[in-house]
């Protein structure tokens, strides 16, 4: 869709591209395999901020996962600054490209580890991880009390944050989110979705994010990704989308997709 990368005209070449990527699941149960995603091709270019939507079973969640090699393409290829991925030893590539899933686990360490680990393990010096710690809790309006907290002391919303955080902490060139406001009220929703935007702008941090909310993504994102059984129906910026028609149409799809499973 050459419309949607105009405005990335001086870029020499795109961050992250996905050429003809389709994903298959093979059930003993069957000869052939069942398509998740089919045929998927499309280019990210730094500092975008792309919404992904699509009923449920779409193979948004699919596509995020594909796109942090926690699982890899039946065919196609996908490549992070013209380097194919299989060429990118896997540490760097997760520095470079994080996800973060909807039930994030913070593997029983407190607020301060969770956040303070990713940076340990990359041998810096403890008051360079303080200052970062500091950074993003002040970044993600993140309360001192919570620090001292587990995962069990802390309520869904809470956790998505701080696993938000942990996700920032290391400064990745592309951010994946499954769903990051689910969980939160719609006050702290928006607060995030203004923090990730300011982080969008000022670093050039590129988004990627799954999200149902529509008034957030119509708010907040600039580009969208449509996925409909498995297939990109659409790739539009904001500008160019009908969005009272796109919402009916994912209502609809829901709704024709709950008729299905009863
Ligand atoms: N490992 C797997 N094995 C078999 N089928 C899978 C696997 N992972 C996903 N699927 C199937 O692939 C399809 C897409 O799943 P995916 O979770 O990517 O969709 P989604 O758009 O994120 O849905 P939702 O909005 O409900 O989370 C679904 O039909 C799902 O059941």
């Amino acid at each position: 869709m050459p419309h949607a990368h105009l405005p990335h005209a001086p870029y020499p070449m795109p961050q992250l591209r996905l050429e003809q990527v389709s994903l298959f699941t093979k059930l003993k149960t069957q000869l052939q395999g069942y398509p998740i995603l089919q045929d998927i091709s499309f280019e990210v270019y730094p500092g975008d901020c792309i919404s992904i939507v699509g009923s449920s079973g779409a193979g948004k969640t699919s596509l995020l996962r594909l796109i942090n090699r926690l699982i890899e393409p039946s065919n196609g290829k996908i490549y992070l600054e013209n380097q194919e991925y299989r060429q990118i030893p896997i540490t760097q590539l997760r520095q470079w490209v994080t996800l973060v899933l909807q039930e994030s686990k913070l593997l029983g360490m407190t607020v301060q580890q969770t956040l303070a680990y990713p940076l340990l393990l990359r041998r810096l010096p403890t008051q360079t991880i303080q200052q970062r710690v500091n950074y993003w809790i002040e970044q993600l309006h993140i309360p001192s009390e919570w620090l001292g907290r587990t995962e069990v002391q802390l309520a869904a919303g809470q956790r998505q944050l701080v696993a938000i955080a942990r996700a920032l902490i290391i400064q990745p060139k592309v951010l994946l989110l499954d769903e990051p406001t689910s969980a939160l009220d719609a006050a702290t929703a928006s607060s995030l979705m203004q923090v990730l935007t300011q982080l969008n702008q000022t670093h050039q941090t590129t988004i990627l994010m799954v999200n149902h909310q529509m008034d957030l993504n119509q708010m907040f994102c600039g580009r969208l990704l449509h996925l409909q059984q498995g297939q990109l129906l659409t790739d539009q910026t904001a500008s160019e989308i009908d969005w009272v028609n796109l919402r009916n149409n994912l209502m609809q799809a829901d709704s024709q997709a709950a008729q299905e499973w009863i």
